[in-house]
């Protein structure tokens, strides 16, 4: 679809003159939906434009958008996404017009200009999703190596279901959360290598993780899978996902049935989902895969995305974040569409909202870690920060950031950021 798709034209411009700086996130190409509120306004679905949001519901109630009536005056954008492709679509399209330097519909409407287009800086961003479920895979070769070397046997590292399988685990919806909402340090058991018994109390070792998450836009039916060639088409957008992790509470917990509590406490979202249309100019080939896969996880063609991404770290008093990371999602061993087919292939439904998290993404490189726990060795060889201090894992009144975007020839397609403040836990009883 890329060569004909006329929305994600490089040369494209906006008459929202902020949209076209080469820094942008959110450039025409881009035009990710969000769900916003203003002090005024209810929540309603947006789509990022320069520093502005672009209020759906408002053009929708003008009749200057054509859609189903209602699906944007929403707190989610769940409606807007049962839709289904084709609305998608269309809603790409009209906007992308609309948004466009050569369009005077909006841009020579200043009464409907004013009443649609909403600086990003008087919104505040809400969860985009609700979401019914959401799984979390393992699909980087290098981080399940990392972490295989660091809790089990560096021997072993790699297990060996992990060449046939994209290893998921079924995570806690409940707790995912919009990009600035503070995250509290959880209490729960630590085993302490001196000690019989585990200790009840705060986490020591908490850490993030860079990952992706991508939405279920076309849900399947129980006992119906989803084929590996058909997988992408069931995919509305993606976002940046932090799957915040209590590396203590893991290693104490996880054997034999995973991880629970070290993750259930929060999972950071960015707000904005870039839909599958943006990213489409940034295909690119998936590593090879030795052995190959299994018949139902076989695919033709070009599956990965080239998305560059940061983990940033600023303690509470620093005048600014030191970057700990530098990754790419195309480093990812098992794609997003082996993933969904592997989740189905069992039967299990999905539904529209579901949250798959690709798992860390970590790299070939020592600066291409996507988690505390390798890039510290669990700890033994702490991060120095601009600020000059140190870092094993994350301490009270740091603020965590995942950034990611894809550059293009003169513009990139961003996610915006995906942030948390850690707040101290509550007294440990
Ligand atoms: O190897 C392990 O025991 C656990 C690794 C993880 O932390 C699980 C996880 O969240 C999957 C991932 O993000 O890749
Ligand atoms: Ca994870
Ligand atoms: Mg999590």
């Amino acid at each position: 679809m890329s060569q004909q798709d006329m929305t994600t034209a490089p040369d494209l411009k906006s008459w929202v003159e902020s949209a076209n700086a080469a820094d942008s996130e959110f450039p025409i190409q881009n035009l990710p939906y969000g769900v916003f509120s203003t002090k005024n306004g209810a929540p309603r679905v947006g789509v990022a434009i320069g520093d502005s949001i672009l209020d759906l519901a408002v053009l929708a109630g003008e009749g200057v958008l054509q859609c189903k009536p209602d699906v944007f005056a929403r707190a989610s954008l769940n409606d807007f996404i049962a839709e289904g492709p084709a609305t998608w679509r269309s809603v790409r399209e009209q906007v992308s017009a609309l948004l466009s330097a050569s369009d005077q519909t909006l841009q020579g409407n200043a009464a409907l200009r004013a009443t649609s287009l909403v600086p990003q800086s008087e919104a505040a961003m809400l969860l985009p999703v609700e979401i019914p479920g959401y799984t979390d895979f393992y699909s980087s070769k290098e981080h399940a190596t990392n972490v295989g070397s660091l809790f089990r046997d560096p021997k072993n590292a790699l297990l060996p279901n992990w060449s046939e399988i994209p290893i998921g685990y079924n995570g806690r919806a409940s707790s995912v959360i919009v990009s600035g909402t503070p995250v509290r340090r959880p209490n729960g058991q630590i085993k302490l290598p001196d000690q019989e018994r585990p200790v009840f109390g705060a986490c020591r070792k908490l850490d993030i993780e860079l990952e992706t998450g991508f939405i279920v836009g076309v849900p399947n039916a129980l006992g119906d899978p989803i084929p590996c060639e058909e997988a992408e088409k069931h995919i509305f957008g993606m976002v940046l996902l932090n799957d915040w992790s209590a590396r203590d509470f893991q290693a104490w917990e996880y054997v034999p049935l995973g991880p629970f509590n070290a993750k259930t406490f929060a999972t950071t979202i960015s707000p904005w989902v870039v839909t599958m249309d943006a990213l489409a100019p940034f295909r690119t080939t998936q590593p090879k895969q030795d052995p190959q896969p299994l018949a139902y996880l076989q695919h033709a063609g070009d599956h990965a995305f080239d998305i560059q991404l940061e983990a940033l770290i600023k303690p509470q008093n620093a005048a600014e974040p030191t970057t700990i990371a530098r990754t790419n999602f195309k480093y990812m061993y098992w794609t997003m569409a082996q993933q969904l087919a592997h989740h189905t292939v069992s039967g299990c439904n999905t539904r529209v909202g579901d949250l798959m998290g690709s798992g860390t993404i970590s790299g070939p490189t020592p600066d291409s870690l996507g988690s505390l726990l390798e890039m510290t060795f669990n700890g033994r060889e702490p991060v120095t920060l601009k600020t000059g201090e140190k870092r094993a894992f994350i301490e009270d009144g740091d603020e965590l950031t995942l950034r990611g975007w894809c550059q293009g020839n003169g513009y990139r397609v961003g996610f915006g950021p995906c942030t948390g403040v850690i707040l101290p836990a509550h007294p440990a009883k």
